[in-house]
């Protein structure tokens, strides 16, 4: 590199990676008074920013790696925002090569946690602090402010945590950013936050379903029922845009555009980790699973067709709802009952990940940074907020006095559209098992007892008794004495 093309050392911060987000993260940086150096693998999206909007702010336009790092002042920031997995680790060596002790490195993209424990601990064998960042918006946040989950060590938030905080979405005053715990704890809570988006657009599909195939109301029609709750407690960025996207017209056939959009589900990965994770972790998170499992259903095409070909559905066709408007009433309160079940499940895991890594996750906070900015952003995130607020060791949300008594309001509601479908042969999968998880945790007896007694018929599995301590094993294939086993 000659002198006269060598970058003075005076950017505030780097962002490589200027697709969708990283380009308008960029931005909103060059917004807030930054001077902010870019850089993509593909010199041209680089030109195309700069050219589009260079005069927004300060931007440093640089085309290779070696001369991105060189542009950035000390200690030197930079923010990754390309594809997870294998684009995001090669990203990752390729700057932190030329990165020094004390130097900072983001990963906003949606990274799975366990890469990002990886990472943080490679990179802190150099001295180079790696925050692994939830970033949640999409185009519009990342430009006019989103969520930000950052994870990383005290001192690596000290450096860049007043940057991404002038950036986030602000509520009542309060930024959406906050420094969630180390290491891997931020894209651990943004992947759980995606499984919670994963839940929520199902359980708004199905309540669309619903409308559609019980009253027969038009998309259009169904876009102004979705508008009407959005002004109630249901109002939330989901519900706000599923009003948009069902008024929305295909302009090429004149057909509302959701009739024209192939019924599959696509999915990249963050839905179907937390999944995994809950598994492991042992936590009933059934909405965000159901709201997995239902895409990749839809995604089953050939199954669907030979299915639908061969396989009854309901022996007579349901009678004609009766009332309309009791009907719909019932439906939001269905979606507002499941809603709060995926939501407190999510909250579940998010508890018990952090007992599991050790991570000092403060929930009320994470509610509180989810206010705004983000896809799952709603109304009632301030009341989770107020809820942790109120009771710091919560159980479950759903015992916390506002939500026992909001899903108690809804719960005739809630029952009468699970049966609805089930005898009209529509799927409703969230509904359903949002519910079957409420009437599992208030029951007074679980049929796990038989469960636990199969199990030691079978593979002599023991259990334990009502009535006194210790573990059991009834000696099934003999005279059935219960023997003390453990
Ligand atoms: N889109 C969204 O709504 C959201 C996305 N995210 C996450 O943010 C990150 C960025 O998302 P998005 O902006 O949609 O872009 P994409 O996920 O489509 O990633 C495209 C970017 O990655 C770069 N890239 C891919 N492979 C490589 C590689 N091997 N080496 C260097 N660069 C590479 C591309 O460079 P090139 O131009 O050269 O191809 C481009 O800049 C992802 O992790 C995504 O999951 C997070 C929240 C919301
Ligand atoms: O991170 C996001 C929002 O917060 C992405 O929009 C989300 O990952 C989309 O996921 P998928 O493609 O699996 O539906």
């Amino acid at each position: 590199m000659t002198a006269a093309t060598t970058p003075a050392p005076d950017g505030d911060i780097g962002v490589t990676g200027l697709a969708t987000m990283g380009a308008n993260l960029a931005r909103n940086l060059a917004r807030h008074d930054c001077r902010v150096v870019v850089h993509n693998r593909t010199r041209a999206r680089t030109d195309a920013l700069v050219a589009a909007y260079g005069d927004e702010g300060a931007f440093v336009p640089t085309g290779s790696v070696a001369e991105f790092v060189a542009a950035l002042a000390r200690p030197r920031k930079v923010v990754v925002m390309v594809q997870a997995g294998a684009p995001t680790d090669a990203v990752v060596e390729e700057v932190a090569l030329l990165l020094e002790a004390g130097d900072v490195l983001v990963d906003g993209g949606n990274a799975r946690y366990t890469d990002t424990i990886r990472r943080t601990r490679a990179l802190a064998e150099r001295g180079v602090h790696f925050v692994g960042c939830g970033i949640s918006g999409g185009e519009e946040g990342a430009l006019l402010g989103p969520s930000i989950m950052p994870g990383g060590s005290d001192e690596a938030y000290a450096i860049v945590g007043p940057l991404l905080e002038s950036i986030a979405a602000v509520v009542d005053g309060t930024p959406c950013c906050a420094h969630v715990g180390t290491d891997g704890a931020g894209h651990f809570v943004k992947m759980v936050h995606n499984g919670i988006e994963y839940a929520d657009m199902q359980l708004i599909a199905e309540a669309y379903d619903l409308l559609r195939a019980r009253l027969g109301l038009s998309p259009a029609e169904i876009g102004e029922v979705f508008a009407g709750w959005n002004a109630g407690d249901l109002e939330s960025y989901l519900v706000e845009i599923t009003a948009e996207v069902l008024r929305h017209v295909d302009a090429a056939t004149g057909r509302p555009f959701v009739d024209v959009v192939l019924d599959e589900a696509e999915q990249k990965g963050t839905g179907r980790w937390t999944v995994h994770s809950a598994l492991d972790l042992g936590v009933p998170v059934s909405g965000i699973a159901e709201a997995v499992f239902a895409r990749a259903l839809s995604g089953h095409t050939a199954q669907r067709e030979a299915a639908r070909a061969v396989l009854p559905g309901p022996a007579e066709d349901p009678a004609p709802v009766a009332d309309r408007d009791a009907f719909v009433e019932a439906v939001r309160r269905a979606l507002y009952a499941s809603k709060v079940v995926a939501y407190a499940q999510g909250f579940d895991q998010i508890a018990a990940g952090a007992r599991e890594h050790g991570w000092d996750i403060d929930l009320g906070a994470l509610a509180t940074i989810w206010r705004g900015g983000c896809i799952i952003r709603a109304r009632f995130l301030d009341r989770i907020r107020q809820a942790y607020a109120d009771e710091p060791d919560l159980t479950t949300l759903l015992t916390h006095g506002y939500f026992r008594d909001a899903v108690a309001d809804c719960l005739e509601g809630w029952r009468t559209v699970v049966v609805e479908a089930a005898r009209a042969g529509i799927p409703a999968p969230g509904f359903a098992t949002a519910l079957a998880y409420y009437d599992g945790l208030r029951a007074e007896r679980l049929p796990a007892a038989l469960v636990q007694g199969l199990r030691d018929l079978f593979g002599a599995h023991t259990y334990r008794r009502v009535d006194r301590e210790g573990v059991f094993h009834t000696v099934w294939s003999e005279d059935r004495r219960e023997v003390q086993a453990g």
